[in-house]
């Protein structure tokens, strides 16, 4: 589905622009369809780094992003645009709702971006994939009245909403209690199995691991396979 072929990034540090930080170094993975893959590592490792490239959401400074056959960078900003958008949905640790929208307008962006549906289809969309998430009981609340576990199952159906192939995760159970987090990743699992949706999901709990079927170490030596 998406193979990363040999991919470095380095950040320029803004205090001293001549030296660089050297991030991820011939990272080289890929990511079948139908994968769970983990991944783990210590912090300041660069795994978000990763998973923003992963995600097309940043690009390398060196190696190449293949998307089933293609390079994505013979891709025009357009194409590398809409693939982002109809392929891949993204959650965070911190949610990323939008506190001034409500529920339903917070699911409704990705569907506006797309620019595909009438408002009546969007209508119908998001209420199967909220019901799907079991909170169309939210539709009209805004995110600051949810629990910890709502706002991560309204973040995910943003992430759904557009019926990506590859949902990329970046500690999404980080902020949440173990019951919720159980919660969170059986519903994961679920989707997984069910909608044959990939996974990238990068985090410390092991218990995500335990589910994965690849789990990946990212270190100072680079990925590896565990
Ligand atoms: N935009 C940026 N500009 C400069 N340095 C950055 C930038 N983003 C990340 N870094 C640095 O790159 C390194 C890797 O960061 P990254 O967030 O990818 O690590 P991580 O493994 O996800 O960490 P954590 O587990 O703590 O979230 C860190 O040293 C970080 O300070």
């Amino acid at each position: 589905m998406l193979t990363l072929s040999h991919i470095c990034k380095s950040y320029i540090h803004t205090s001293n622009p001549k030296s660089s930080l050297k991030v991820l170094e011939d990272i080289t993975l890929e990511i079948k369809s139908g994968d769970y893959i983990a991944i783990l590592g210590t912090s300041g490792v660069g795994k978000s780094t990763l998973l923003h490239i992963i995600g097309l959401l940043d690009k390398p400074d060196r190696g190449s992003i293949w998307l089933h056959d293609q390079a994505v960078d013979t891709l025009s900003n357009k194409e590398y645009t809409k693939v982002r958008n109809e392929m891949i949905g993204f959650v965070f640790q911190d949610f990323k709702l939008i506190t001034d929208m409500t529920v339903f307008e917070n699911v409704e962006i990705p569907l506006i971006y797309a620019n595909k549906l009438n408002k009546h289809q969007r209508r119908q969309r998001i209420m199967d994939v909220l019901e799907q998430l079991q909170i169309s009981d939210k539709e009209r609340v805004f995110p600051s009245e949810l629990s910890g576990g709502q706002k991560q199952r309204v973040a995910i159906a943003r992430a759904l909403v557009n019926k990506p192939k590859l949902l990329i995760a970046d500690e999404p159970t980080g902020n949440l209690d173990s019951d919720i987090t159980h919660e969170i990743l059986e519903l994961l699992q679920r989707l997984h199995q069910e909608e044959k949706l990939t996974l990238v999901i990068v985090t410390h709990d092991i218990e995500v691991a335990e589910r994965a079927n690849k789990v990946y170490r990212l270190s100072e030596t680079g990925l590896n396979l565990l």
